[in-house]
């Protein structure tokens, strides 16, 4: 791709870091930055939702790391990420910024990574400052093989990848050998990892299509424009545009509180949009203050059914106390959900059931 030019500046290397939501990626990212081989990193992580909480997650927040705002990588490559990339090239050459060694880019678990990896290898700057050297894809042991079924972006995740993470087969419900069988035939070319695999394995060498699938050629094919986000195929005249963007029934909100949430009625709410809507409960995350302990707030992950021990912080991360959920649904109405959690808070409202008639017959809930 490129010549060594002795005036020009050697590529940068860049991995871009996928998986669908909820899989494991913040935590194997997590678990890089405290290894020297990723010393002097840019990290670039892509939230999806009207408020993120990853960077108060993620436990290195400094000068090296870079925020996209709400929106999603593969509808916004053209704008943010080319632009933040761009810019961190040049505040990296006015020496604004230390020389860094490396980049990865998060993606937002419902990007499809085609347009961000097609800007990387053929943006005429990008591809020649960055070395696009691979694709780690992170899938979740539980909740893999439905979303493989269910999330085409899921499948091209798994389709370009380099490596493949398989985290949570520590988890009682997990099916990894399953799992792994689909991966080795859908990917042929990938190797596949559990979760503590040294980071120096998976970062190193070279993207390319060798070993991957027809179809993975197709979409990283040079003869695509990526437009606002949208792959236009010139060949076929066929638009992407239907299966390039998310699916409209996706659907990112919050929920907040301003006062300290009894523990009983927190673990009760979660229980029941867990057991009742799983799997259209694509992602939650929350940052939490429990009424018996309001100083160390809770982090709880959800993914689909599986919520996960929820970790306490030792304090707030900034100044903002208020009790955050971030939710990401699929077919599944944020009002509905937001009269449950008023309903848990004590917060009457017009037509709401109140805490009492929810709990004592979860399956009589309306909507959904
Ligand atoms: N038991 C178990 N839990 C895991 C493992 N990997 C990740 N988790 C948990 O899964 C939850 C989600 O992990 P994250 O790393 O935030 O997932 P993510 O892919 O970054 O999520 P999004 O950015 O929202 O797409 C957290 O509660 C993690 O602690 C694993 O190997 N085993």
């Amino acid at each position: 791709m490129t010549q060594t030019d002795p005036r020009r500046p050697a590529p940068i290397p860049l991995t871009v870091l996928t998986g669908f939501l909820g899989a494991g990626k913040t935590t194997l990212l997590n678990r890089w930055l405290a290894d020297p081989a990723l010393a002097d990193t840019v990290v670039i992580v892509n939230e999806f939702g009207e408020i993120g909480l990853d960077h108060l997650l993620i436990e290195t927040v400094d000068d090296g790391m870079i925020l996209l705002g709400a929106g999603c990588l593969c509808c916004t490559v053209r704008g943010d990420l080319i632009n933040t990339l761009e810019d961190l090239l040049r505040k990296r050459d006015n020496g604004r910024i230390g020389a860094f060694r490396r980049v990865v880019i998060e993606t937002t678990g419902l990007a499809d990574p085609a347009p961000i990896l097609h800007a990387l290898i053929y943006h005429p700057y990008l591809s020649l400052r960055f070395q696009l050297q691979g694709v780690v894809t992170v899938i979740d042991a539980v909740n893999g093989q439905g979303t493989l079924d269910a999330h085409q972006e899921a499948r091209r995740q798994a389709a370009v990848a380099d490596h493949l993470v398989l985290t949570k087969a520590d988890l009682p419900d997990a099916a990894p050998d399953a799992l792994k069988a689909r991966l080795a035939a859908l990917n042929p070319g990938a190797s596949i990892h559990g979760p503590d695999v040294p980071a120096e394995r998976l970062l190193g060498g070279l993207f390319g299509l060798d070993g991957k699938g027809e179809d993975v050629r197709a979409w990283l094919g040079p003869a695509k424009e990526y437009d606002h986000g949208h792959a236009h195929d010139h060949h076929h005249g066929h638009h992407y545009h239907d299966v390039n963007r998310h699916d409209a029934a996706i659907r990112a909100f919050h929920l907040t509180s301003d006062v300290p949430v009894p523990r009983p009625a927190f673990e009760m709410f979660l229980d029941l949009v867990r057991s009742a809507h799983g799997p259209k409960l694509l992602r939650l995350k929350g940052l939490v203050a429990l009424a018996d302990d309001p100083e160390r707030p809770v982090v709880v992950h959800g993914v689909q059914h599986v919520v996960h021990a929820p970790t306490t912080l030792p304090a707030w991360p900034d100044g903002d106390r208020r009790s955050r959920l971030v939710m990401i649904v699929h077919d599944l109405d944020p009002d509905f959900v937001r009269r449950i959690w008023d309903a848990f808070l004590g917060k009457p409202a017009i037509d709401t059931p109140d805490r009492a008639a929810l709990t004592e017959n979860p399956l009589a809930i309306p909507g959904g």
